[in-house]
């Protein structure tokens, strides 16, 4: 949509050239005068939608948000380019879909010297305007996927967007937030068990920042941290140091020296400029288990990624900064590929999609989350960020274009699959009671135990692992059973083979196709050989 100017804003001088910057007032009342034609939140009736919907899980969810920064210092008096072009758009929470849309205006100035603005929106789950502090953040996103690792499942938060666009201002306050979570309950303090670890990652080159605490041997002098994949598929980091923490003053510690051993450096973009990704992992481990007898570990990945810059931003960098700027706009290409991959490989017909998640050692490491057979829960939050200048839209535009499109195809997915009859997340409380009680072995106390209150399949499905070892409390080996068998199928339906338009593919059906594609090609083989003979005759 085009907006003009108001005739009495601009200086129309047709023929000379004039650029966005000579506009600057023009363009700051065009957007304040759009700002106010913004309806207000719309909240309709809620379960609405749900209500509606087949259950069904999704192992691997993605919650898709926006953050912009507001105008710093002096960007606020600065002119020029100097003003704000993104805006938070219309609200929705309709039923169980919650719909944040941001508006992102691109100011030009015509051949005849005209100003006007191009207008786009963008759909998201959560958009945080320049008011939104990081308490706000944390408790709409990020507490959730806390919570999620904490009962052992994986939990990812990571931000990106452009260079200066305030991940690393975002991710510090969260981690802050975080600490102070983590250790407020202390009756938790004696059956878990938490470490931190945090890497850098430049391409191939990941770099230990925890290393020369004086808890390690190595000091200074630790190998170079590796991730790779072990033969049974399972994703590892070797020679990357743990540090257990039992108290908020120790892990905010640990985080201090983490940040102060990044590496950072000037651009034009922004003084301390990250250029690698940094990743913090906090493992939340359980006490009172024999080795190899409770439930998983679960982790929380808290990513900062380097910043992605177009050849604009990076125009006055050396020969070694450009390397580093291919690098990280390499693997953050690959990330977003793999979300990319992996929404649409969930959705129907999406089994035999392939996420690229080996290209690179970030993705890898996250592979649990890219993983259609992952034995658990993966919820990961990705937090874009963008700069609201008008100097920075072209940047702006692409991080949304690439974003936005990730959230459709995470609601996508949920459209029109036909009911899977053995995946467990469609099963009613008498159907999933049963499976407990015939295949798994529980008797009726277990079973009132494990299924509190009529729990249906999804119910069970979406329950933690910690949970289910907290509900079957002193029998661990039947809550090992429950969990692995519950998973098993799980797996098995994300894995079923589908057609496009959703309808399952029975064993039936996918050998007489088979045996169909062969038959085919005997007859083309026989034709072949026929048409063959009739030349060698013919000569
Ligand atoms: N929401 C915010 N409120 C106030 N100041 C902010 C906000 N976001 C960012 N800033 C400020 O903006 C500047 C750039 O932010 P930051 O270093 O976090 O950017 P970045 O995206 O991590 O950059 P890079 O990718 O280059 O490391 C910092 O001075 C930071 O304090």
């Amino acid at each position: 949509m085009e907006i003009n100017a108001p005739p009495d804003g601009a200086r129309f001088v047709a023929g000379s050239k004039k650029l966005v910057g000579d506009f600057h007032d023009q363009f700051v009342s065009m957007i304040l005068e759009a700002q106010s034609m913004v309806p207000p939140p719309i909240v309709a009736n809620a379960g609405s939608t749900r209500s509606r919907r087949e259950p069904s899980l999704d192992t691997s969810t993605f919650t898709v948000c926006l953050r912009m920064r507001p105008l710093l210092g002096n960007e606020l008096t600065a002119r020029g380019e100097s003003f704000n072009c993104v805006i938070p758009g219309e609200s929705k929470i309709d039923g169980s879909d919650r719909t944040d849309q941001v508006i992102v205006f691109t100011p030009k100035v015509g051949i005849t010297g005209k100003p006007s603005l191009t207008e786009a929106t963008f759909a998201f789950d959560y958009v945080f305007g320049p008011d939104h502090d990081g308490d706000h953040v944390y408790d709409a996103v990020v507490e959730a996927v806390v919570k999620r690792a904490e009962g052992g499942q994986v939990g990812v938060v990571f931000a990106f967007g452009q260079t200066g666009s305030g991940k690393s201002h975002t991710m510090n306050g969260l981690m802050d937030r975080l600490v102070m979570e983590l250790f407020a309950n202390s009756s938790e303090a004696s059956t878990r068990r938490i470490t931190f670890s945090y890497m850098e990652i430049l391409g191939s080159n990941i770099r230990d920042c925890l290393a020369i605490m004086p808890d390690n041997d190595n000091g200074n002098t630790m190998p170079k941290v590796q991730i790779g994949e072990l033969l049974d598929g399972r994703a590892v980091v070797k020679n990357l140091s743990e540090h257990r923490t039992s108290s908020a003053k120790e892990l905010s510690a640990l985080i201090g020296v983490a940040k102060s051993q990044r590496t950072t450096k000037a651009t034009e973009k922004n003084d301390t400029s990250s250029r690698s990704h940094g990743v913090g992992i906090i493992r939340f481990g359980h006490v009172g288990f024999e080795a190899g007898e409770g439930p998983a570990e679960g982790v929380l990945y808290i990513i900062d990624l380097a910043g992605s810059e177009r050849s604009d931003d990076s125009k006055g960098h050396n020969k070694s900064l450009m390397d580093e700027t291919k690098e990280i706009n390499l693997s953050i290409m690959s990330l977003k590929e793999c979300i990319r991959a992996r929404t649409i490989a969930s959705g129907p017909g999406g089994a035999s999609i392939h996420v690229p998640y080996r290209r690179s050692k970030l993705t890898l490491l996250m592979k649990d989350v890219f993983d259609l057979g992952c034995k658990r829960m993966c919820s990961t939050v990705v937090l874009a960020h963008v700069s609201p200048l008008a100097g920075d839209v072209k940047h702006t535009v692409n991080t949304m274009n690439y974003c936005a499109p990730l959230r459709v195809a995470v609601n996508d997915k949920t459209k029109s699959s036909e009911r899977d009859d053995r995946d467990p997340a469609t099963w009613d409380a008498d159907r999933i009671r049963s499976w407990c009680e015939k295949t798994m072995g529980l008797d009726a106390t277990e079973s009132n135990m494990l299924l509190p209150r009529g729990t249906t399949g999804i119910e069970l499905c979406r329950t933690t692992e910690v949970e289910i070892y907290r509900r079957l409390a002193g029998k661990h080996d039947k809550a090992k059973c429950v969990y692995q068998g519950l998973w098993t199928l799980i797996c098995d339906a994300k894995t079923r083979k589908r057609r496009p338009d959703g309808s399952i593919i029975t064993q039936e059906q996918e050998d007489a196709e088979i045996a169909n594609a062969r038959k085919l090609q005997e007859e083309k083989a026989k034709l072949w050989e026929d048409r063959e003979k009739t030349l060698k005759s013919e000569f």
